[in-house]
């Protein structure tokens, strides 16, 4: 059995689903983002969290969301955990933790060693961490753009305050080379297991959580 827990972000079919739960997922991403190809209706997540089996986590993803987004996210969707990928605050990642008794993982996007204090600011207010790299200047998407930053500016730091994953980038090609550089014990991945932007390869998602796992083929 693995050690390694991994996230597979922007599901939108229910096969994504199975093919992600028998992979052996550990956690499976909506994203509430109107201008993502991988957004998802309430109605549609609400069908697609049913079908995520018992002890799977169902994140929604969301970008500085108004608490009445919130509110209808939560309402309509059975969910294990929030995920926060805009530019929250400290005192809002406290807020929202409160305000609906989920788990929050704060999303933090590293350039360079500038942006490594954030993890520590925010490892005090959040549950999780999910370390990803910062979009470019003038992306349409503050995530899910498939590009990695420079892992070794987290080589020697596993053990953070909380527990955290590895995003940005990662490839059934690259995921455990990006495990074994920061020692990360959690992934995740959304462009790296699509065919298309927003179309999840059922392959890839097998391949990449399997490859993750170390499972052989
Ligand atoms: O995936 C999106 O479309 C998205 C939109 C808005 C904010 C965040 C988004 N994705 C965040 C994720 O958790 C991605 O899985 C993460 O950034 C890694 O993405 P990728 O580099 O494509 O694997």
């Amino acid at each position: 059995m693995s050690d390694i827990r991994v996230k597979i972000c922007g599901l939108r079919t229910a096969d994504d689903i199975e093919t992600a739960a028998k992979a052996g997922a550990a956690y499976v991403g909506f994203v509430f983002f109107a201008k993502s190809p991988r957004h998802v209706s309430l109605e549609d997540a609400a069908e697609l969290a049913a079908l995520a089996p018992m002890g799977v986590c169902k994140v929604a993803l969301t970008v500085n969301a108004s608490n009445s987004e919130l509110d209808a996210i939560t309402a309509a969707v059975p969910l294990d955990m929030l995920q926060l990928h805009g530019s929250e605050s400290p005192e809002r990642v406290t807020e929202i933790k409160a305000r609906y008794g989920l788990p929050v993982m704060k999303a933090i996007g590293i350039a360079d060693e500038a942006d490594l204090p954030q993890i520590d600011i925010y490892s005090a207010v959040a549950d999780q961490l999910l370390i990803d790299a910062k979009p470019p200047k003038n992306a349409d998407l503050p995530g899910g753009n498939g590009l990695a930053f420079d892992w070794r500016l987290l080589a020697g730091r596993k053990y953070w305050q909380r527990p955290w994953m590895l995003a940005g980038g990662l490839t059934p090609e690259t995921v455990n080379e990006g495990i074994r550089m920061t020692g990360t014990s959690q992934v995740d991945v959304s462009s790296g297991v699509e065919s298309a932007p927003g179309v999840k390869d059922q392959a890839l998602i097998e391949s990449f959580t399997r490859s993750a796992l170390g499972k052989q083929g």
